[in-house]
């Protein structure tokens, strides 16, 4: 089984520098993107001895969904810059996986078509300034069966990536659209950052789905507690994998203030800069429900198809299982700040 950055490695060389670059990169002189991983690093776990954890279960539920190991598939757009089979691919082998792939709006794949081979899935959203649009959208999602709506709330504006700039990188190539984007007439719009939404276009948006709606990108505690306010079913602390604010708190962090203000009255995910198991114990013992992962399932993607993103899926979740264990956890839900220094 290969190391994440052994498929990264393989991923460089077989994808267009263009392309490449388009994932791996953040925005600015990405100094949030390194921090994500430098927080993980920064901090250290203090394994139990003699906790006699025998066999371990690390399945949990989050927002209705149960996954097999406390990690989803973050959204990511365009899977097919990586491989042909593109987001099909990393649906089945997440479905395989036993865990929650979340579409995204910018996927390279229908959300019809995700929902034939993903069994649980959730859909991202950028709400458009076209409401009707947005509402099409949402009732694609739903009817496919979608099981979460997941609202990203972190991008009002586009970050700054001098990667893409350096490369000109502004558009897909032929044959490939954001699936998601078509509208009655089968034309493809541009995806919005949607500069003019708040809190009150939430409460519509509330009530335009029966799924349970989670809001991704919040970091301040004081927003946690107004999305909690406002009824929304979960968060997903996140600085968008350092990709929109440069100079933005790493996401864990921002975890532990926003974990005291939201005190289990919502799920929260962590996602930006998870690339090990201990990663996700520490993560979930400074008190994430479950963690996202965004590059290393491109990367598994490029490398290998589904087979790669299926081998990422479960290297973590050997490695979740092995730190928890050390940890002197049988569940995920036995993981206490205490081990975390
Ligand atoms: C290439 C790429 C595309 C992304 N596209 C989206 C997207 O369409 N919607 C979204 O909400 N987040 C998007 N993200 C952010 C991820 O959902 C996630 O927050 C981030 O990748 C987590 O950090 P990690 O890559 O360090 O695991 C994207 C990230 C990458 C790397
Ligand atoms: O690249 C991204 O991070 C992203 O979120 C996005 C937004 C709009 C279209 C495609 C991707």
């Amino acid at each position: 089984m290969r190391t994440i950055a052994e498929l990264e490695a393989i991923a460089r060389e077989r994808m267009e520098p263009a392309h490449y670059d388009y994932y791996a990169g953040g925005a600015g002189e990405e100094a949030t993107l390194r921090a994500n991983e430098e927080e993980f690093r920064r901090r250290v776990l203090v394994p139990r001895a003699l906790r006699g954890v025998g066999k371990r279960d690390l399945t949990v539920e989050v927002s209705g969904s149960t996954m097999s190991m406390p990690i989803l598939v973050c959204p990511t757009a365009f899977h097919r810059l990586a491989h042909s089979d593109g987001e099909l691919a990393t649906a089945q082998a997440t479905a395989e996986a036993g865990t929650v792939f979340v579409c995204s709006m910018a996927s390279t794949t229908a959300v019809e078509d995700v929902a034939k081979v993903a069994d649980v899935f959730w859909f991202q959203l950028y709400p458009q300034s076209d409401r009707e649009f947005t509402e099409a959208v949402i009732s694609r999602a739903e009817n496919a069966s979608a099981r979460a709506l997941v609202v990203t709330v972190d991008s009002a504006v586009h970050g700054r990536r001098e990667r893409d700039h350096r490369h000109a990188f502004h558009d897909l190539p032929p044959g490939l659209a954001a699936e998601n984007m078509r509208d009655a007439t089968g034309r493809v719009r541009d995806i919005e950052m949607p500069a003019d939404l708040t809190w009150d276009d939430l409460a519509w948006l509330r009530e335009t789905t029966k799924m349970p709606v989670l809001l991704k990108g919040v970091l301040h505690p004081e927003d946690a507690r107004r999305a909690v306010a406002a009824g929304i079913d979960g968060l997903v602390v996140s600085n968008h994998g350092g990709r929109q604010l440069d100079g933005a708190i790493s996401s864990l962090a921002a975890l532990p203030e926003i974990v005291s203000v939201v005190d289990g009255q919502v799920p929260l995910i962590l996602d930006g800069g998870v690339r090990s198991g201990a990663d996700v114990v520490k993560a979930l013992a400074l008190g994430a429900d479950a963690v996202g992962v965004g590059r290393p399932v491109l990367w598994g993607l490029a490398a290998a198809g589904q087979e790669g993103v299926a081998e990422v899926l479960e290297r973590l979740r050997e490695e979740t299982d092995t730190a928890l264990g050390l940890c002197g956890a049988r569940t995920p839900g036995e993981l206490t700040a205490d081990l975390v220094r």
